[in-house]
């Protein structure tokens, strides 16, 4: 009875301590001596306590179990019970004995916690640095504000030059100060993540708050170090681009003659200094959805170029995943999917669960490769001037929408009748064997999973110094493996199932004749008109539904979420 009791016990999965609390008190005769004396006596205290805590869904235990090996675990197939019947095979019953499967398991929860964007990084940001934080910072309010210089308005804000009213000794205008509309929130909240996860991506953020005095009614204030007074943009736009650049990260102007080599290494530096600044946003969860030069700034403090404007930015940790509906992302630099999410996906659900789903969603969607788009065609605009002003950067993307945003395709319609300058850009991207166009058309492409994403980008070969010539062994096998993870693999695949249609013998295997047939009757038959008519509106209305049901559950999570990020930001009565 007891064996029987003992298979069913391990066919549930549980361990012996579960077998040892469900054992009777008087053993039956038909168990051997050993498993008599010793195990199936009273039940022990452990076992007692072991069944309470299974029982009452005691978390530790069941974690602690599960991957130890201990107690309440595994199945006996995976881990050890010892003999049946010589109980003392088994292991001292507060020793610790790690299974391989244990391992296994352990090593994958531990990697799925740190994978993008990171659950387990999260948790402690969101519990522990963002609470310690907010302990240990100064805060500001409306009065220690001295407004100067207006430095940009956008749709939802104004953005002024600062100085600190206390600290008359304080450098004048040594702070940004943003007094934006509701949107204000989201954008506090992207900017304290950015802040302690990666500070030296972006423009470095002082405090957020909602100051509800003003006339106008509530305004959320933001507040930033002063990075510099020039743009990517202003950078660009001047005659001198590159080279009055390279004076401003190193410091003075190097004796060197101008060339396409020289404007290289600068473009270079730049694309660097951005993509790191990406990868370190991306790597925290967070996805720009607004790269563009204008909200490119170079700090002065650190001679690197800094992102600014996370008002449109998404946090993919916990579900931030924001738009307002008015927001229009920049036409010039999106990318062509317009959503990073897909459509398809339902909508966040509460921050904790969404935060344990993340790692999954992101690699659905890689939502990062939006922002790595419009980086490419900040590369682009680099590399070809004639590229730089708004309208021929919007007739650029109808050329390239026209070649189904296949760049190689546009650069065989344009390179026969290019002018000087294009021609120029094309050399230049040429050089090193090409290396500078492999990086660009790989950022710019339609499908966003055949983008490669900012690591990678980093590691291209087109960042080494010495260029693709003299590349030593290690950074060309390094550019096989890139050039490996670009291939398409949808492509691949259809040509493997159409080699295996194609070969298919008895001998060689692959799909014979015989076999495509059988394929082909399996596939439904084509339904009358009426029958295909009523199909079509079903699903059309199923379609419908669905739509309906998520724009709901988004206006529900959307007001949700507003109300637990306000309860984070400080009030300016
Ligand atoms: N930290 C900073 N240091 C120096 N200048 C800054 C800083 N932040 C913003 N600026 C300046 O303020 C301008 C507007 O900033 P920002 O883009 O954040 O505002 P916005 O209201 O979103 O504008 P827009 O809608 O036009 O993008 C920038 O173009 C830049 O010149």
């Amino acid at each position: 009875m007891a064996t029987i009791a003992t298979r069913v016990v391990e066919g549930l999965g549980l361990g012996h301590a579960k077998l040892h609390a469900f054992s009777p008190k008087h053993p039956s005769p038909f168990l051997g001596k050993k498993l008599r004396s010793q195990s199936l006596s009273l039940p022990s205290k452990k076992a007692v306590s072991n069944l309470v805590c299974a029982a009452g869904g005691g978390f530790f235990n069941l974690v602690h179990d599960v991957f130890l090996g201990v107690g309440v675990g595994l199945p006996c197939t995976v881990m050890e019970c010892g003999d049946i019947i010589y109980r003392s095979t088994l292991p001292r019953s507060n020793g610790l004995t790690l299974t391989a499967p244990g391992a296994i398991l352990a090593l994958g929860a531990l990697s799925y916690l740190w994978a993008t964007p990171g659950v387990a990084p999260g948790f402690f940001d969101m519990f522990v640095l963002a609470f310690v934080e907010r302990l240990f910072r100064p805060s500001f309010k409306k009065e220690d504000f001295v407004l100067g210089k207006k430095l940009g308005e956008g749709a939802f804000g104004v953005v002024y030059r600062v100085s600190l009213a206390k600290k008359p000794g304080a450098k004048e205008g040594d702070l940004v100060l943003k007094k934006a509309t509701e949107y204000g929130a989201v954008e506090i909240w992207m900017n304290e993540r950015a802040r302690r996860a990666c500070a030296n991506s972006c423009a470095y953020f002082v405090y957020g708050f909602l100051e509800s005095s003003s006339k106008k009614g509530s305004e959320y204030w933001l507040l930033w170090r002063y990075e510099g007074e020039s743009t990517l943009t202003d950078l660009m736009l001047s005659k001198e681009f590159p080279y009055n650049v390279e004076s401003m990260i190193l410091g003075e102007v190097p004796d060197l003659p101008k060339g396409l080599e020289r404007e290289n290494k600068i473009i270079q530096t730049i694309m660097r200094q951005l993509l790191f600044a990406l990868d370190s946003l991306h790597s925290t969860g967070i996805v720009h959805r607004d790269i563009k030069p204008q909200n490119i700034i170079f700090s002065e403090g650190s001679r690197t170029f800094k992102i600014i404007d996370l008002g449109a930015a998404a946090d993919l940790r916990v579900g931030i995943n924001y738009i307002p509906k008015e927001f229009l992302l920049d036409p010039r630099y999106a990318a062509p999917e317009q959503y990073i999410m897909s459509t398809q996906t339902p909508s966040a659900p509460s921050a904790p669960v969404a935060t344990a789903l993340s790692p999954v969603l992101w690699q659905m969607n890689l939502p990062d490769r939006f922002d790595i788009y419009s980086a490419g065609l900040i590369f682009l605009q680099m590399a070809f001037p004639s590229l730089r002003t708004d309208s021929s950067l919007i007739q650029f993307n109808r050329q390239l929408k026209r070649c189904e945003y296949d760049l190689v395709a546009w650069r065989k319609t344009v390179e026969p009748r290019a002018s000087p300058d294009l021609r120029r850009g094309f050399e230049l991207l040429d050089l090193d064997g090409g290396i500078g166009w492999e990086l660009l058309t790989s950022m710019v492409r339609f499908k966003a999973r055949r983008r490669t994403s900012a690591k990678a980008a980093l590691a291209h070969p087109y960042f080494d110094r010495e260029g693709l010539s003299v590349l030593s062994l290690t950074q060309k096998l390094r550019l096989q493996l890139f050039r490996t993870t670009q291939q398409d693999y949808g492509e691949a695949a259809k040509w493997i199932i159409r080699l295996m249609a194609k070969s298919g013998t008895k001998q060689d295997g692959g799909f014979t004749e015989a076999q495509l047939q059988e394929l082909r009757e399996i596939q439904p038959k084509k339904k009358g008109n009426s029958q295909r008519n009523a199909l079509a509106s079903v699903l059309r209305l199923q379609r419908k539904i669905v739509r309906t049901l998520n724009e709901s559950m988004d206006d529900l999570n959307r007001r949700r979420k507003s109300l637990w990020w306000s309860r984070w930001i400080p009030r300016e009565e």
